[in-house]
């Protein structure tokens, strides 16, 4: 008999690497999905509370996690615990990955190797790389081939509250993007696949900076028009600059795209906003930074989009007035009268000569046909 319903994914053994929000809140939701969950912490405090208590001491401190999950640290797992896994999902900030993978990858068995979910948000400081990128520099290709990417309009506080939420899962390998839809794809949690992983991967680092463009307006006190305005040509930005480093164009009005976008520039939840509206109310990024108590992503990023930008040649004065700001010391208020005082140009053009980032990485990756 045809159905319409979704039947359960088959129970699966799930590691997930990071406790913070939303390592901690993912490893809830699978757990809250039937999947045996583990979650790795590298603070030692943390795994001894969690499991006694089944709290967060640092992080959704009100929520009650499920039983289901067994916090683990804050030595990594070794290989005998990761040989069980069906998936290993990955919830750190970006700059923690070649690091957490170098030390993984001797600990992998290729020949049975588990799901690989990243659901990080950023570009590597050091390297201007995409995760992707990172995943076949410290693992290989074969298994960057198959790695899979979550993201979208996602905020851990609201997922924990099962919050009605939707997601894009990309990867180079469909099968793979489906299997890991499969395994978070619940009622109230709803995944879409692609196979754009380069486009996800962009928009939901890219996202992050125009977030911060989002707060700096809002803080200094601008109103609607402008935040419309700014999540508009942000939009346009963002996919001029996803399109001429390769990925589809259409990919920005995905979840991870414009549904991302819209989220975190238009709600005070978003920790990338809040660092911008902070600015933008006079504070300094190094007081903001202390005080935050969790990572914004954006903040890095900006400094990686710089180098990627100029590297393109392709135009983002929004990306670059939040780059002024945060590391040459530019007034928020002067960049702000600055990106209102260019020039008029088209409203919408995508760049001629596009696809060069792209090729590098699916010539490493040897997809280079
Ligand atoms: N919080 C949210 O609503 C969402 C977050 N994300 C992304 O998920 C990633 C993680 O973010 P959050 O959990 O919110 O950050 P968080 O600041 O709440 O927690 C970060 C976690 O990563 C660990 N960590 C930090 N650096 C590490 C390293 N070098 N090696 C190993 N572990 C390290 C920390 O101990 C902590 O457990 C970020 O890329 C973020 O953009 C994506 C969607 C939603
Ligand atoms: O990516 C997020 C929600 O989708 C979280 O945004 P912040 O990192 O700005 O809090």
């Amino acid at each position: 008999m045809h159905s319409n319903s979704h039947s359960p994914a088959p129970r699966s053994k799930i590691l997930v690497f990071g406790a913070g929000n939303f390592g901690s809140c993912l490893a809830d939701h699978l757990a809250d999905s039937e999947h045996d969950v583990y979650m790795w912490s590298r603070e030692a405090d943390l795994v001894e509370y969690f499991n006694q208590h089944h709290k967060n001491l640092r992080y959704l401190k009100d929520h009650d996690f499920s039983t289901n999950i067994r916090a683990i640290g804050p030595a990594l797992p070794e290989a005998d615990l990761i040989k069980q896994m069906d998936v290993l999902l990955f919830a750190i900030p970006t700059d923690g990955v070649r690091s957490t993978l170098n030390q993984l990858r001797p600990r992998l068995d290729e020949a049975n190797l588990p799901l690989l979910i990243f659901v990080n948000k950023g570009i590597e400081v050091s390297s201007n790389a995409l995760t992707l990128e990172i995943i076949a520099e410290t693992c290989g290709k074969d298994i960057a081939r198959v790695a899979t990417f979550i993201s979208g309009p996602s905020f851990a506080k609201e997922i924990v509250k099962r919050q009605p939420t939707m997601v894009s899962v990309a990867s180079l390998s469909e099968a793979h993007a489906e299997r890991a839809s499969e395994v978070f794809h619940q009622p109230w949690f709803r995944c879409y696949t692609g196979n754009d992983p380069i486009g996800i991967e962009l928009a939901g680092a890219l996202k992050n900076v125009y977030a911060i463009a989002a707060g700096m307006a809002d803080g200094l006190g601008y109103e609607n028009n402008t935040r419309a305005s700014l999540i508009t040509r942000g939009l346009s930005e963002m996919t001029r600059i996803g399109t001429a480093y390769g990925a589809n164009p259409l990919t920005f009005l995905s979840l991870a795209g414009v549904g991302d976008l819209f989220l975190t520039c238009s709600s005070p939840t978003s920790r990338n906003y809040t660092v911008g509206f902070r600015l933008g109310k006079g504070e300094t990024l190094e007081e903001i930074i202390r005080t935050l108590g969790s990572v914004a992503e954006g903040v890095t990023t900006a400094k990686g989009l710089k180098a990627v930008v100029d590297d393109l040649g392709v135009a983002a004065p929004i990306a670059s007035g939040v780059y002024e700001v945060l590391y040459e010391g530019k007034d928020v208020e002067e960049r702000a009268r600055w990106l209102m005082a260019l020039p008029p140009v088209r409203e919408l053009e995508l760049p001629e000569k596009a696809g060069v980032p792209m090729r590098h990485l699916m010539k490493k990756l040897g997809l280079d046909t």
